[in-house]
């Protein structure tokens, strides 16, 4: 008797999404019948041409935007079946995000900037806990540190650190390495690695950078809101970056 291995559940999960915005002859597909699965504790990147739609895939796949038509399951959960209220909820509890721009909370400290997501919750946040998420972003000593007083690098630390602590389904990044120099990206993306090793996590990371891309499981390279190519194979391999590089441009000539 041969045993097939069950594949790994999906965190998340898009079937014939279908995206549009406007109407008429002003109407744009931006995500075209478009089914795919981030399967738990995978690393995945999205990768595309501007304009492929890669955006519209993060919005809609965390709840921030409804589809025209399809489904988007988050940890099981479809979320057109969810009002308005109860989306949010499902985004605070959930999800993580992991923004470009950081957005911290300026007035308030590094600690409290991670503790934000449980108080949002309606959850009292263990200091131990919060301690112990900044230190494995390795700032426990910044702790009452405010935004304005770390580095880019260091303030996409304390979001990751936010973005961790309630243990979420998924993590989406959008360009979380587009605002950081080559030193402080490595760090920001061998925490999100390790996020996904080490506990399990499942991140979806949106790049235009192909050494960003290779820290991934999978690269998923969109054009015209359909999946175009996909990449497999190990992250982190010599050459990985290069062959990334290759199949964008392949996918920019087309
Ligand atoms: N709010 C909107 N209203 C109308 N069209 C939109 C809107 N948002 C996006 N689009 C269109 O949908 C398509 C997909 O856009 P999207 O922003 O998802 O692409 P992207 O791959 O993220 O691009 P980029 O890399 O430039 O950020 C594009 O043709 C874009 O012009």
């Amino acid at each position: 008797m041969t045993i097939t291995p069950s594949p790994a559940a999906e965190a998340v999960g898009l079937t014939g999404a279908r995206k549009v915005y406007g109407t008429g002859a002003q109407a744009v597909t931006a995500l075209d019948e478009l089914t795919l699965a981030f399967p738990q504790g995978t690393f995945t990147a999205v990768m595309g041409p501007s304009g492929s739609g890669k955006s519209t895939l993060l919005q809609c796949a965390a709840g921030l935007d409804r589809l025209t038509s399809g489904a988007v399951r988050v940890g099981g959960v479809d979320l057109g079946g969810l009002n308005e209220q109860r989306r949010t909820v499902l985004r605070r509890e959930r999800i993580g995000f992991v923004f470009q721009s950081f957005n911290l909370v300026a007035s308030l400290t590094a600690a409290q900037n991670v503790e934000l997501p449980l108080r949002l919750a309606g959850r009292r946040p263990a200091a131990a806990a919060v301690r112990a998420a900044l230190a494995e972003v390795g700032l426990a000593d910044r702790a009452t540190h405010r935004p304005a007083e770390l580095s880019g690098g260091q303030q996409q630390r304390v979001a990751i650190a936010r973005a961790l602590i309630t243990r979420p389904d998924v993590v989406f990044a959008d360009e979380p390495t587009g605002a950081l120099d080559t030193a402080a990206s490595r760090e920001v993306l061998g925490l999100l690695r390790a996020a996904v090793d080490g506990h399990g996590q499942t991140v979806v990371m949106v790049t235009h950078d192909p050494v960003a891309a290779s820290y991934a499981d999978e690269v998923v390279f969109l054009r015209d809101g359909r999946i175009a190519d996909r990449l497999g194979g190990a992250a982190q391999v010599p050459g990985r970056a290069e062959q990334i590089a290759g199949l964008m441009a392949r996918l920019e000539q087309r």
